[in-house]
């Protein structure tokens, strides 16, 4: 029996993120692309791909008690082909004898006709209960509450903590399962329009919060003109504000010089350098990864004038180029927990380790932009991010150590989203998926005060 392209390719996706560190979010739609799948056999096959790697904690969970045995000892492919199984017979409802009969002929082609009788028996064995008994069984073999929300929910514990304590600083620790929940989600494509080149209208509907935000209504964006030609561009809309909050917090004085210190792949300096022309002011895109600066240039070709796109170290500007910007994005590196719906083996793949060194280079980009910021300047500092070690410690380094003075932001923005957002204790912004519907970006607009 053959086996239909859209298991074949979310097979291929899995094993190609567990061997080869592979971002399913860049290989699936070039697989899909490749294949030329109908819509609805690249909606399955997106499907059996993101819904198998976000949840895996969890079947691999009920591989284990189905099998028997622990999953390190079941051969890597076999496994990937038992997830997918699984996540067919327990969320997709895929009648059982497609989701069985195709698994086995998967496996005869990739791990050989010796593994097809434990598939067949492992898949069988799950197709005997409903999905809510293995609900039950799985999370009765949690040790903590922690690890119960872990598998209730597919996320690490550890990133579980991360989030509680995050949502707690604002009073919100109650709202967890919902953040989780809206985790799980797959987001609306959200389109940014960029201003000057391309009107909200010819794109979609108007989004919530951004002014410039258009909502697709279904369908590959690639298809949608203005998107083909680089005026309107994919851009999550807690990205697009995080840009307008810097391009938009006050009236450009034509002449300005802006920087983005960490640009790549370059959404946001688009958006910066389309505000940037209509104001009269410059910008200087800034990347460190040669590769990723290409994706920037790529990002910015539609502008006029464009943008320069330089290749360097956003830790030496400061000392390169003291005081020479008045705004400065800083987009820093993160762990991406506030992004994690987008991306679905994310999760599986940070460590605790990732945050302390992240926070280290977070702390030197925040002193390089500092020096870099003229007097009277503005630098936005963002992050992809919650988690408290990403957001506090950089802030207040940025008050205490570089003498920025932190600018309420959803103030700033009150004039420029909309619809207000909902007001916040503190001077920054915390965008949350299961609140906003966007990414979980953080905002903290800082200003180097005019002595
Ligand atoms: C969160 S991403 C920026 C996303 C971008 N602003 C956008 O909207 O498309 C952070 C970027 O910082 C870059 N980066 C990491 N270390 C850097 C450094 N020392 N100097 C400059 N860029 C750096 C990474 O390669 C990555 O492209």
């Amino acid at each position: 029996m053959s086996v239909q392209p859209a298991r074949r390719i979310a097979f291929e996706v899995l094993d190609a993120v567990r061997s080869s560190d592979a971002y399913a979010n860049l290989l699936l739609p070039t697989k899909i692309e490749r294949a030329r799948l109908s819509t609805a056999d690249a909606a399955l096959t997106t499907e059996l791909t993101y819904g198998t790697l976000r949840r895996l904690n969890y079947y691999d969970r009920v591989v284990e008690l189905a099998a028997g045995r622990p999953v390190d000892r079941i051969d890597p492919p076999v496994l990937d082909v038992l997830r997918i199984g699984a996540h067919q017979l327990l969320a997709m409802r895929t009648p059982s004898h497609a989701a069985v009969d195709e698994s086995v002929s998967l496996t005869a082609s990739v791990a050989g006709r010796s593994a097809t009788g434990f598939v067949n028996a492992v898949l069988r064995a799950i197709d005997r209960s409903t999905p809510e008994e293995w609900t039950g069984r799985v999370l009765a073999t949690a040790r903590s509450d922690d690890e119960r929300l872990a598998l209730e929910h597919a996320h690490p514990v550890w990133i579980i903590r991360a989030l509680r304590r995050a949502l707690a600083a604002e009073d919100r620790a109650d709202e967890l399962a919902e953040l989780l929940a809206a985790d799980n989600a797959s987001p609306r494509v959200a389109l940014a329009a960029l201003p000057g080149l391309a009107g909200v209208e010819e794109a979609g509907e108007p989004t919530r919060w951004s002014p410039v935000g258009v909502a697709l209504a279904s369908g590959d964006p690639s298809r949608v003109p203005a998107v083909a030609a680089g005026r309107v561009r994919v851009q999550d809309e807690g990205s697009q504000l995080a840009a307008l909050a810097l391009s938009r917090a006050r009236a450009i004085e034509p002449g300005e010089r802006w920087l983005d210190l960490c640009a790549g792949p370059g959404g946001k300096s688009a958006l910066l350098g389309a505000d940037a022309a209509l104001g009269g002011a410059t910008l200087v895109a800034n990347e460190v990864v040669p590769a990723r600066a290409g994706l920037v240039e790529r990002a910015v070709a539609a502008l006029d004038p464009r943008p320069e796109v330089r290749v360097g170290d956003g830790r030496t500007i400061g000392d390169e180029q003291p005081a020479a910007f008045d705004r400065i994005l800083l987009d820093a590196p993160c762990t991406g927990l506030g992004a994690l719906r987008r991306r679905p083996e994310a999760r599986w793949r940070k460590s605790p380790a990732d945050v302390a060194a992240l926070t280290a280079l977070q702390l030197e980009l925040v002193a390089s932009a500092a020096k870099a910021l003229k007097p009277g300047g503005l630098l936005a500092y963002v992050t992809c991010s919650p988690h408290l070690a990403e957001t506090r410690p950089a802030v207040q380094e940025a008050v205490e150590r570089h003498g920025l003075v932190a600018v309420d932001t959803a103030s700033a923005l009150r004039g420029v989203t909309r619809e207000p957002l909902p007001t916040v204790d503190g001077a920054h912004l915390q965008l949350w998926p299961h609140r906003h519907g966007t990414d979980g970006m953080f905002i903290q607009l800082l200003a180097r005060v005019n002595r």
